[in-house]
């Protein structure tokens, strides 16, 4: 592999972005953009500097906010331990693709989500890029909610995941879902699922396994679209019983998609996050002949038929989806043949830390479905309005991090697991090529990419506390005053004598 980690490098702490489009989500401009200690503190056209800053050329380039990927698992132990990717390794990949901060799923450590928490404080020390955590909940009782409520107010965590799938493993009933989303609500802490009917999937893999289909494809054929639709629709009832906003993550298919969709258009707060993956590929790849690449596709949801990636690129495009996540979950081939008899035991996960930034422009931009700050949205400004950390993160404005990508439109991108820096073998979308290319990412004022080459430093990445209550919480309490009043409508009954 031709990975290069260079292992200082942290350069001027003044730097001169200059010449380049400036894009953020609302707007666009021909600007200089001028960073001192990590920080921005100017963007205007024409900045004079001295001789001690660094100065950037931008010019005919788009100047953006750095990704943040709202969806990774580094250095995961949980149903199939062991991803190859830690938090330096795959940060590192992260910002070589243009992604500055990304956030994991902390996961309990013996049923404490404190004692979690601190696990991933430590597993983070070696990070080199900004970091937060969402914390997976699996189980109800008192600890539990009082753990919660400490991560929310002591922590700098406002979110709470809830697996409807992985029966016997980290799924939990509706009873938890409903305690659960009470709780989140009460602390201004969102609400996230992955929904997949865990218990239709648990009879599909047995129904696929008496059939004998024990090949990767299995996975695919042993929880089709509708059982993430039913959970998606399930979850999102539920969240509006409580009337507490929702985020469903990894939406792969059109049956999810829809029951986002008609939740919104009836005014609910659901966020809907579909991953690189879904939106580039589709499942035919798990019936490839050779296992080992068949198996590099198997995730959870799967990739859906051809037609699945369209129509959440178009939902992407028009606001029925609003961010892109990834779900980077990096097993090495080894790892994956341990379901070579079984698709059972194949390790569930895919990469696309490095690759979504790419993606998505290619993808998204270059077929003309979306404009540039289109782009700066979904694959950064609203994951950082959605965990509360706008316009410290997500925006190219005086006094946000200086969290910085130029992208090259007139250049091309090309994906193989040689070249890439994720520590895993092979890579889903080996050989693909794309138009647009991150020449420069600049990490909390730091060059750390260019010229093909990474500056990477373990420990300089900050964890990055998200607060409660973020937009999606206004108006929650007016809603809930409205259905209390009426409730408390007296009825008038005629009496009837006995
Ligand atoms: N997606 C997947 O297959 N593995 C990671 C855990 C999850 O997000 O469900
Ligand atoms: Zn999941
Ligand atoms: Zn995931």
């Amino acid at each position: 592999q031709s990975n290069q980690f260079c292992d200082a490098g942290t350069g001027s702490s003044k730097l001169l972005v200059k010449g380049g489009t400036v894009v953020n989500a609302h707007h666009q401009q021909i600007a200089d953009v001028y960073v001192e200690d990590g920080v921005i503190v100017a963007v205007n056209p024409n900045i004079r500097v001295g001789d001690d800053v660094t100065v950037i050329d931008a010019f005919g380039k788009y100047v953006m906010p750095g990704g943040i990927d709202p969806h990774t698992h580094l250095e995961l132990d949980f149903v199939f331990p062991g991803t190859v990717d830690d938090f330096f390794s795959g940060q590192a990949a992260a910002l070589a693709g243009g992604t500055t901060m990304h956030i994991d799923f902390a996961l309990p450590l013996n049923g404490s989500l404190t004692a979690g928490f601190e696990d991933y404080v430590k597993k983070a020390k070696k990070s080199c890029m900004d970091y937060g955590f969402h914390m997976v909940i699996s189980k109800w009782d008192e600890t539990v909610s009082r753990e919660m409520e400490l991560l929310v107010k002591e922590k700098g965590i406002n979110s709470f995941k809830f697996f409807m799938a992985y029966k016997g493993l980290a799924m939990i009933n509706d009873e938890l879902l409903l305690e659960g989303f009470k709780k989140c609500k009460s602390l201004g802490a969102l609400a996230m699922v992955h929904a997949e009917n865990g218990d239709a999937v648990y009879e599909g893999q047995e129904k696929m396994i008496e059939l004998g289909i024990t090949g990767p494809e299995g996975h695919a054929l042993s929880r089709p679209s509708v059982v993430e639709g039913e959970a998606t629709g399930r979850a999102i009832r539920l969240a509006d019983f409580v009337n507490t906003p929702l985020y469903v993550v990894h939406v792969m298919s059109i049956d999810a998609m829809e029951e986002i969709a008609k939740a919104r258009k009836s005014g609910q707060k659901v966020i809907g996050e579909p991953i690189a993956s879904g939106l580039a590929l589709d499942e035919s790849w798990l019936w490839h002949p050779d296992f080992e690449i068949a198996a590099k596709y198997v995730t959870s949801p799967p990739m859906r038929k051809r037609g699945h990636d369209k129509a959440l690129q178009a939902a992407l495009s028009t606001g029925v989806l609003q961010l892109v996540g990834t779900d980077h979950c990096a097993y090495n081939s080894s790892q994956k043949a341990l379901g070579i008899d079984d698709f059972r035991k194949i390790p569930n996960g895919i990469n696309g830390i490095e690759e979504r930034m790419h993606l998505v422009w290619d993808i998204m931009v270059e077929s003309g479905q979306i404009t540039p700050s289109d782009y700066v949205r979904l694959t950064s400004t609203e994951c950082a309005r959605i965990f509360n950390i706008y316009p410290k993160k997500g925006a190219i404005l005086p006094g946000s991090d200086a969290d910085i990508i130029i992208l090259n439109p007139n250049s091309s991108f090309e994906i193989s697991a040689k070249s890439h820096h994720s520590r895993m073998d092979t890579n889903v979308y080996e050989g693909r090529t794309g138009k647009g290319k991150i020449e420069v990412t600049i990490a909390g004022g730091r060059i750390v990419w260019e010229n093909d080459e990474l500056k990477v430093t373990p420990g300089s990445g900050r964890y990055i506390q998200m607060p409660p209550f973020s937009y999606l919480f206004d108006g929650l309490d007016k809603k809930d005053a409205i259905y209390l009043n009426s409730l408390q409508a007296p009825v008038k009954r005629a009496k009837v004598s006995s």
